[in-house]
Formats: C-alpha cells, structure tokens, sequence
C-alpha cells in the first residue's frame, strides 16, 4: 500500500510529472530581461520597515552608469587570443615543430618567456617536485596541477600557450572531464590524457601498468566531450605508456582509436629507439604526434632537428628546467656549505630577477594609474 493511503481516504491522485525540457547544449541560453529588486518600504501600521520585491525592467545600461560604456573603438583593440586558440592555429596554419620547455614553476616559466619560445609545457614530475617535493607518482592531484598550471598560463595574457600534464585524467570519465573543464578555465591550451593506471608512474621508469583500451578511450571520450561542451579549442593530446608492457602494435592501436573519439594530437611514451618513432609519425601520419624528450630516461636522445625531420609537430622537454635548477642549486648550497658564500655572479642583482619576473610591468601599472610608489625608483 502507498504511505500517502495511510493517512487519507481520499484516493491517491498523481500529478503528472513535469516535462523536462533539456537545456540545449550548443544554444546560447537567453536570461530574462527582468530582476528581481528588493525595495526597503515604510509600513503604516507598526512603522517598521518591511521589504517588498517587484519585478521591474532594468534601466538601460548608460543610465545606470555611463562609464560601463566602451570608450574605445573595439576593433581597433587586440583582445588577448586564448591559449587554446593560438596553440591550435599554429597546428593548423604551419608545419612547424612546436618546440615547449618543461617549466615547473614561475620562474622557470618567466626565463622561457623571456627568451621568447613561444610554447610552453608544464611537466607534473616538475610541479610535483617543485610544489610537494615528490616524486612523479600520482601525488600531485587535479588541485595541485591546475593551480600551477593557472599561475603559469596567465603570467602573460599575450604570452606563449601552455601545454600541461594532466596524468591520468586523476579518476574515472567524470575526473578527466572535470579536469579538462578545469583547465579550460584556468587558461591551459592543452593537455596530455594518458592511459597508465591511477597509481600512475613518470613514463621513463620501469615497472608502468596501463588499464585496458576500452577503460582508456572511455577518458578520453569524456575529455573530448567536456571541450566540445565548453567550446573550446583546448588541444587534447592522447598519450599511452603502453609499449613497456603491451608493444608497439598496441600502442598504435590505442592512439588510433583515441584520434578517432576526438584527441587532436598522440604522444607515445617512452620510444626505444629513433627509428621506432619516426616509425610512429609514418604510422599515424598525417595526425601530429608530440614527442616528449627527456634527457637519461628510457628513450635516446633526439635533438630538435631530428625530430623536426621525422615530422613531429609538437616537442617537450620535460626535464629541462628542472634538473639544471638542481644542479645550480646544489652546487650553490655546497659552496655555501663549504666557504661559506652563495657566490652569485655579481650580474645577477635582486632587481635583475624582479625584472624577470614582470617588474617593469608592475611599476608601470602603478605609474600609468598616477601612484607615486616608484616615483623614487626601486
Ligand atoms: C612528461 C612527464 O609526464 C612530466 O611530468 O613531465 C614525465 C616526465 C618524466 O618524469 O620523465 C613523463 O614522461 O612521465
């Protein structure tokens, strides 16, 4: 019997459910005109103020405030291209090898734009060393990742697009589709999903686990669904770790089947040999491939020129901020230790790295604003 029987003699009537109407996903939603004000009135009977809402049509906007008008003639205006956006174009309209220092932090990612590459790649075994001092085994998480990745992509809003790792996606289809929004927002260009197990491994170490290829395609459907739901020319990139432990074959298979459900670009982890991925790029040709470069890990080492020639389309080295910074820095530290100086070149003053780090433009925000702050200089 229903619950509601209990307690009525009535009979039960059912209300029809309402119709559900789906929100389109691709149609700009149109929000009512009105808003709702709450107006302070004065009440005749205890004298107490009472609120009352109306519904009233919002002034046009110069009324409210004339200064929300643009005062500027707006295609006269470079608004800053998203990083998705460039990054996308210069797959498209060049042939060009996208060439993408690993940088971990902003610093690092200051130096590479300062010397003008114009891409960048965030390493995770950079972020995490950097951030939680560990090592590249699945402890860097979404939040961890997307903070530094949002720091860096939006140093400069003209500056280099930002390639960054996104690991395994840090969960099931809804994580990897989290994580893509996520970075989508943050101002990521791209982003590469690869298929190692959540208790992921850095690529160039032994003993990886990989998940089957349906459970791997299904994150990458889930990430190529979030940017097209986003609309967003956010590059994803297919990455598979495979060839330790399932062979060449398979990796093929697995970066064919992710370019079929919508990733952009393939990046096949760990190459054996030089003529194994040219071999990759004339596989899966005229798809772009990104070759990931690191220096004493388990590939050999591939110069710009050559990868150039083997016709890949994008390049990182993912290592090559963060093992010079070790070695600067510990030799810096031994020396400290031992004779009890730090030794900096004399060349390298503090303004000299607050320059770096985006001074002149600071100083002139304050100036072009009319503060006085650095009237006297730094
Ligand atoms: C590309 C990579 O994911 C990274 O975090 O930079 C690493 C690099 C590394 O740890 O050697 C990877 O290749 O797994």
């Amino acid at each position: 019997m229903a619950p509601s029987a209990v307690f009525s003699s009535e009979p039960v009537t059912h209300q029809a459910e309402p119709e559900v109407v789906p929100i389109p996903l691709y149609e700009p939603v149109k929000v009512n005109a009105s808003i709702n004000v709450v107006e302070v009135v004065e009440s005749d009977d205890d004298n107490e103020s009472q609120p009352a809402a109306h519904a009233v049509q919002p002034p046009p906007v110069a009324e409210v405030n004339p200064w929300l008008q643009l005062n500027y003639v707006s295609s006269s205006v470079q608004e800053p291209m998203s990083g998705a956006k460039k990054l996308r174009r210069m797959l498209l309209d060049t042939d060009e090898l996208i060439v993408c220092p690993g940088v971990y932090d902003g610093l690092s990612a200051r130096t590479a734009m300062e010397l003008g590459f114009n891409a960048m790649y965030m390493t995770g075994a950079g972020t995490t060393a950097s951030r939680l001092g560990q090592p590249d085994l699945a402890i860097a998480q979404l939040h961890e990742m997307r903070e530094n990745a949002e720091m860096i992509a939006n140093l400069d809003p003209f500056g280099p697009p930002l390639i960054a790792d996104m690991d395994t996606g840090y969960g099931g289809p809804i994580m990897a589709a989290r994580t893509v929004e996520q970075y989508i927002r943050a101002g990521v260009a791209g982003a590469h999903l690869e298929d190692q197990v959540l208790t992921k491994r850095c690529g160039h170490l032994s003993g990886k686990k990989v998940v089957p290829r349906e459970e791997y395609i299904s994150r990458i459907r889930a990430a190529h669904a979030a940017r097209v739901r986003l609309q967003s020319d956010f590059v994803l990139i297919a990455r598979t770790d495979a060839l330790q432990s399932l062979g060449y074959e398979e990796c093929i298979a697995r970066l064919r089947a992710a370019r079929d459900e919508g990733a952009d670009v393939g990046l096949l982890e760990g190459f054996t040999s030089k003529e194994q991925a040219a071999q990759a790029v004339r596989d899966l040709a005229p798809w772009p491939l990104l070759l990931n470069s690191v220096e004493n890990g388990k590939s050999p080492t591939i110069t710009v020129d050559e990868a150039r020639k083997m016709g890949f389309r994008i390049m990182i080295f993912s290592f090559a901020t963060l093992a010079p910074a070790y070695v600067a820095i510990k030799e810096t530290l031994t020396r400290l230790k031992t004779q009890g100086v730090v030794g900096t070149p004399e060349s390298i003053t503090p303004v000299t790295l607050f320059e770096v780090c985006g001074l002149q433009h600071s100083m002139s925000v304050d100036i072009n604003a009319g503060g006085a702050a650095f009237s006297g200089g730094v």
